[in-house]
């Protein structure tokens, strides 16, 4: 919607309409229909995945005394979208740039966030980038994509493909109007030619990660959702705790494969998905190892996030805990002594008092010789 608003402001706007209608006249508490900034779905996200995974259940004093208490860190998280891409992680140094902090109090406890939303480099727009980047100057009407399993073919064209704004500024006239598209599967020439897309050659801050944006150093453990995981669920990188070095090797491997083979292999998958786990797998380790500075020692720290407890990864249940208050700024109030502790000290006293009052007892009782009056 973020791109389309770009490319089509009228369009935009009666998309948002056509959905306003239809939710007023539905039995929800319909309250409008925006499009969300990248920063949000960063946040959002974010939100969502360290509520799910009781991330914000922080220390109460209490707590802190009990010898098993585990201080809670927040998760960090990646986000690949179609369109966009997010990450967002807490982070201990000065974030140099506005547009890239969130500050958020919840349970009582601040967090300085880091965020950005990287427009275009979601995983169909990084696709249109790498083809159009790598497009032959000469008049071809056949493109050679490494990016996709030899003996894949699909027709395109030039007004196709250009008509995204993540691609229209290397609009050219030239070359045919139609060409087809065939894969030659190749893993190395097809990160080669994806790396083309990540500008890494100015920074205006200390640091970057790419296009010249702000990015402080990875901190903490990250969860990697929405494409992130379909992807490398697919490629059955999830559950394993596969090395850097393993993860590219499956990918090879995978990018190797005929067409053919792939498609007789996985008939209940979409075309559209088949086709492109070979680019998807080389942008997304590009994306994290190139773009944002991942290696072959911290790759450990991501984990491949599909559903938490049973609910999706997402931006979506974040924006609704937020709009509906479910994680408040400040700590409920809690009694100042937790149930153990109070039956400790009521069980405590009660010995103590009839200590007391035997002793009392025993202090101010007769000796039984007087009470016979012998001396
Ligand atoms: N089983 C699936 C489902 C989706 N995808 C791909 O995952 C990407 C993200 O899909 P989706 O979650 O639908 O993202 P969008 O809503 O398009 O993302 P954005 O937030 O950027 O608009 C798309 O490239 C889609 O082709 C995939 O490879 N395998």
């Amino acid at each position: 919607m973020r791109l389309l608003r770009m490319s089509n402001n009228t369009l935009a706007n009666e998309v948002l309409l056509s959905v306003e209608n239809t939710l007023r006249s539905s039995p929800f508490d319909f309250q409008g229909a925006r499009i969300i900034t990248g920063q949000d779905e960063g946040a959002y996200g974010w939100i969502t995945i360290n509520y799910l995974l009781n991330n914000f259940v922080q220390d109460s004093s209490v707590l802190n005394l009990l010898p098993n208490f585990r201080k809670v860190e927040t998760s960090g998280a990646l986000d690949l979208g179609g369109a966009s891409t997010q990450i967002t992680f807490v982070s201990n140094e000065d974030i140099e740039s506005q547009d890239n902090s969130l500050h958020f109090r919840l349970y009582g406890k601040n967090y300085n966030v880091y965020t950005h939303s990287f427009l275009c480099y979601g995983k169909d727009q990084a696709l249109r980038q790498q083809l159009v980047k790598n497009l032959p100057s000469t008049e071809n009407s056949t493109i050679f994509d490494p990016c996709f399993n030899s003996g894949y073919r699909r027709n395109s064209s030039i007004s196709e493909l250009y008509s995204s704004p993540c691609v229209s500024e290397y609009s050219t006239l030239d070359g045919p109007i139609n060409f087809e598209i065939k894969g030659t599967g190749n893993y190395h020439l097809c990160k080669a030619n994806v790396q083309s897309i990540f500008n890494r050659t100015h920074c205006p801050y200390s640091q970057c990660s790419f296009n010249g944006v702000f990015q402080p150093v990875l901190q903490g453990k990250f969860g990697a959702f929405s494409a992130f995981y379909f992807v490398m669920d697919f490629l059955k990188l999830t559950q394993e705790k596969a090395t850097l070095d393993e993860v590219k090797e499956r990918i090879q491997q995978h990018c190797s494969r005929p067409w053919d083979e792939v498609k007789t292999e996985f008939p209940k998958i979409k075309v559209k998905y088949l086709s492109e786990y070979c680019f998807s797998g080389a942008y997304i380790i590009t994306l994290l190892e190139l773009g944002y500075g991942f290696n072959a020692d911290n790759w450990k720290d991501i984990s491949f996030l599909g559903k938490i407890s049973g609910s999706d990864a997402g931006w979506t249940l974040g924006y609704m805990l937020n709009l509906t208050n479910m994680i408040p700024a400040e700590l409920p109030p809690s009694p100042p002594l937790s149930h153990g502790v109070y039956v400790g000290l009521m069980v405590f006293f009660s010995i103590f008092l009839v200590f007391i009052m035997l002793t009392c007892w025993l202090g101010h009782r007769k000796p039984r010789c007087l009470q016979k009056g012998i001396i």
